[in-house]
């Protein structure tokens, strides 16, 4: 699979707060992630991770600088435009699962497909074979609160990737979980990552998954570094 820049951050800068209160968050920020490569971020509480996960996923937009994803420029597009590139290229997961809570496993994964267009067959047969690929099939007709902390995030990482995305933003996906389950939920992004070839940021304070990923980077000084 030829690789090819999915996310790019040119000069990027973002800032809360006025006046005295200022605080810069990102500031004069580059960086760059390929299909296929899994980047963990790695930064102290408060730093900018979830500011970083937010605007490289148009839920925010910077004060400065341009993000590009797959090679289109973001800053300039229309609120419809970046709704798609959202819903279509980029998939998310949090730390805590946000699975609706009356609709099972597999009804779960169907939704962003559905809320794509399409039928129902196909958003069907792809959300059996992501529970089958995350080793849950067996709990396709179960509801989240039904499921265990290991098995909601499963679901929900295959729900992060039922539109085949370009990208993958996961904030603190294991967060929650124990160090066992965590890394076991953990192998599973990662083997379907490898799979799809998709790009992949996963915030983290874990330092023991962080080694397992291609890279690593934090934030320091408003800038994103590798280490
Ligand atoms: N909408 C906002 N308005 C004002 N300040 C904000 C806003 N969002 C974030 N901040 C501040 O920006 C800083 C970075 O927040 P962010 O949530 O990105 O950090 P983080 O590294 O993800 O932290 P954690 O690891 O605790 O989740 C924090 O000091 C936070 O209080």
């Amino acid at each position: 699979m030829a690789t090819k820049t999915i996310l790019k951050l040119t000069g990027v800068g973002r800032q809360y707060g006025q006046g005295d209160t200022v605080l810069s968050i990102l500031k004069g920020a580059d960086f760059s992630l390929k299909s296929g490569e899994i980047v963990a971020l790695v930064a102290p509480s408060g730093t900018g991770k979830s500011t970083l996960l937010h605007l490289a996923g148009l839920l925010e937009h910077p004060d400065e600088g341009e993000i590009h994803i797959d090679g289109e420029a973001c800053g300039n597009l229309s609120d419809d435009r970046r709704t798609a590139i959202r819903r279509g290229d980029i998939g998310f997961v949090y730390q805590f699962h946000h699975l609706l809570p009356e609709f099972t496993a597999l009804e779960n994964i169907m939704m962003p497909q559905l809320i794509a267009g399409l039928p129902v067959k196909e958003a069907k047969e792809r959300a059996a074979a992501l529970l089958d690929y995350m080793r849950i099939g067996h709990r396709a007709d179960h509801r989240p609160a039904e499921l265990s902390g290991g098995e909601q995030q499963r679901v929900a990482i295959a729900r992060a990737v039922a539109n085949a995305p370009l990208l993958l933003l996961a904030d603190e996906p294991t967060g929650n979980l124990d160090p066992e389950t965590a890394s076991y939920v953990f192998d599973a992004l990662q083997a379907l990552v490898r799979q799809s070839g998709l790009a992949a940021m996963i915030a983290t304070h874990n330092h023991e998954l962080a080694a397992r990923m291609d890279r690593r980077v934090t934030l320091e000084g408003g800038k994103i570094i590798d280490f």
